[in-house]
């Protein structure tokens, strides 16, 4: 399933450069821009925000989203959507994604013939239940052997340090997979490829929901016991919703999963983990939206996935106490005491 991206007599990594455009100038869009300049791309980034724009223009800083960070010459950044996907042979997919079906779909007839689509994004649309290659298939029109997903322990603000990472590009298309990979690899960010776009989008998604879940529980205070086994029961949620929906095994112990996961559990720089401590620590849901800045995905794909969860006939406890507690004003302390009186059961049951 999985392909090294390397060459094999030297084991460097191969890149080969491409014309592309990444819609969304946030800390994502941005950094994952940076990562393509390295990797000798030609990248133009489109951001709404005309501040943001200019300042990545003229003093390689997007001090809003990643403060302190250095931007690399070979990033253009542009308000001009019609002038960054002009030519564009890789477009990469990187807003909320909650704005993605709108967003693209005024940009579709900007976007090139032949051009590949690239989503960053981790969430579920919450009036269709769509994960996001679907929604960039209706709304651009592409078939899915020109649509590809990334996913993995990609936190950000480290990639844009340039500490060592690494990810799963999949697509149902291997060329597809191996093109966008090629574009990206650099000496810090390595790409495997596999062919489970269903697995590793859900594994991207609900991996934030267990994340607010991890946070709410440090919030209360608890330690590293109940930390592990939210992450451990979340992986088990994570594992039976995919299955359900037609995913690959393999994908969920892999970069995509439990490393994403690990990842998104353990970091202050997560949203979702940050918005959930808050949470609880006593704050609303307003003011803990307000104080954790950026996108906490799982705040809104939490109802999207339980929604999936439920027409599948998946039992996902996790995600339903986050629900109950952000939308539905459930205490986290009823929400733990719920989760913990669950009759019991064999471990290792999907
Ligand atoms: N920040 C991270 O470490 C990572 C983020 N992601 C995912 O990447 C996606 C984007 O996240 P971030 O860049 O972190 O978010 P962000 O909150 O930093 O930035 C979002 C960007 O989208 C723009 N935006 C908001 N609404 C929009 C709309 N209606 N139309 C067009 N643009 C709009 C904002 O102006 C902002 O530039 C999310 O799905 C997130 O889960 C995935 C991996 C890592
Ligand atoms: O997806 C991420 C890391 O892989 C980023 O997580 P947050 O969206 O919670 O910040």
């Amino acid at each position: 399933m999985t392909t090294d991206i390397s060459d094999e007599a030297t084991g460097a990594p191969v890149s080969a450069p491409a014309r592309v455009a990444v819609l969304g100038a946030g800390s994502w869009g941005t950094t994952f821009a940076a990562v393509l300049a390295d990797a000798g791309s030609d990248v133009r980034l489109w951001g709404r925000d005309p501040v943001v724009v200019d300042q990545i223009n003229t003093a390689r800083r997007n001090g809003k989203r990643l403060p302190g960070i250095t931007l690399p010459e070979g990033i253009a950044a542009t308000t001009d959507a019609a002038h960054a996907l002009d030519g564009a042979e890789i477009v990469v997919a990187a807003v909320p994604s909650q704005t993605a079906r709108v967003t693209l779909r005024e940009l579709r007839p900007h976007v090139a013939d032949g051009a590949v689509a690239v989503s960053l994004m981790k969430g579920v649309e919450l009036s269709t239940d769509d994960r996001m290659s679907t929604v960039i298939a209706d709304a651009l029109g592409l078939p899915d052997d020109r649509i590809a997903v990334l996913s993995g322990p990609n936190l950000a603000r480290e990639i844009a340090e340039h500490q060592p990472t690494a990810t799963v590009v999949s697509s149902t298309s291997e060329a597809t997979a191996a093109r966008v990979a090629a574009a990206c690899s650099t000496s810090y960010f390595r790409p495997y490829t596999n062919s489970d776009v269903v697995g590793v989008e859900l594994c991207g998604a609900v991996k934030n929901v267990i994340a607010i879940a991890v946070g709410m529980a440090q919030g209360r205070g608890f330690g590293f016991n109940t930390t592990a086994t939210v992450i451990t029961r979340g992986l088990v949620e994570i594992t039976r919703l995919g299955l359900a929906l037609g995913a690959d095994a393999r994908t969920f112990p892999g970069l995509a999963g439990m490393g994403d996961l690990m990842a998104t559990c353990a970091s202050p720089l997560s949203r979702n983990h940050t918005l959930g401590k808050h949470i609880g620590q006593g704050m609303t849901l307003e003011e803990a939206v307000a104080a954790t800045g950026g996108t906490a995905e799982g705040v809104k794909s939490c109802r999207s996935v339980l929604h999936l969860a439920r027409t599948a006939g998946v039992d996902m406890p996790i995600t339903a106490g986050v629900s109950a507690v952000l939308n539905d004003g459930l205490p986290v302390a009823e929400m733990a005491r719920a989760l913990l009186s669950r009759p019991q059961k064999a471990e290792g049951i999907v």
